[in-house]
């Protein structure tokens, strides 16, 4: 589903990713951890597309990313991939269901069947009553899940998230977590998850440890 093959990024004279191997499966919740500065970030901004390696090739779904011209990668992405961050990034001035259902919006989906998909997914979020709040009337638990029902709104085979979980307190970042494991059981994505916490780590199949550039 996602393989990186002899990635290496520097930044100037920083090597900061020393030669990776990695390939994930279909439907694989995997976690990445290490120390700060490891280049857990780097690995995954590289691995979702949004960075390019400074050599390596990247291949999500099959398709070559790093190959992909920027219009082609937009759609790609828009598409194929679903984004979760620490910081939920949803646009302060529109309703939970406006946010979720922008990604849609833009791949050209009709503002109906949008609507519909967003208040389906906000629901199963459990955030039904919560459809016309704006992002400033909802708790940091609620954000982040509007920020998941964004990420999903396209079918994604495919989701990164980067420390989704490091705004939350210990009972949201269960929660989240289990999300991601029932949504894996419902809808068969694959999940790539950078993370500090060894205990949501251990809820997924897979944990990936990072040191200096490599993977241990
Ligand atoms: N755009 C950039 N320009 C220069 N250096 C960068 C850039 N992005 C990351 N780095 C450096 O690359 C190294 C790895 O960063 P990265 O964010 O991947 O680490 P990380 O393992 O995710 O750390 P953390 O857990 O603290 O988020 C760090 O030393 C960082 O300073």
């Amino acid at each position: 589903m996602v393989e990186g093959k002899g990635i290496r990024k520097s930044f100037g004279d920083l090597e900061v990713l020393k030669g990776i191997d990695i390939s994930i499966a279909p439907a694989e919740i995997v976690a990445i951890l290490g120390a700060s500065g490891a280049g857990k970030t780097t690995l995954l901004q590289i691995l979702s597309s949004l960075d390019n390696p400074t050599q390596g090739e990247v291949f999500i779904n099959n398709t070559a990313v790093h190959k992909l011209g920027e219009k082609q990668l937009a759609r790609f992405r828009n598409q194929n991939i679903g984004f979760v961050f620490q910081f939920h990034q949803l646009l302060p001035e529109f309703t939970a269901a406006e946010n979720c259902m922008l990604p849609a919006l833009i791949g050209g989906i009709p503002q109906k069947e949008a609507e519909k998909k967003a208040q389906e997914l906000l629901s199963f979020l459990g955030l039904e009553q919560r459809l016309e709040h704006k992002p400033g009337q909802l708790s940091g638990g609620e954000k982040q899940r509007v920020a998941v029902a964004r990420a999903l709104i396209n079918d994604p085979a495919v989701i990164f998230a980067d420390e989704p979980s490091g705004n939350l307190d210990s009972k949201n970042q269960d929660e989240l977590m289990d999300l991601f494991i029932n949504l894996r059981q419902q809808f068969k994505q694959t999940f790539i998850i950078v993370t500090h916490d060894e205990h949501l780590a251990e809820k997924s199949d897979r944990t990936i440890h990072m040191k200096d550039g490599f993977i241990e």
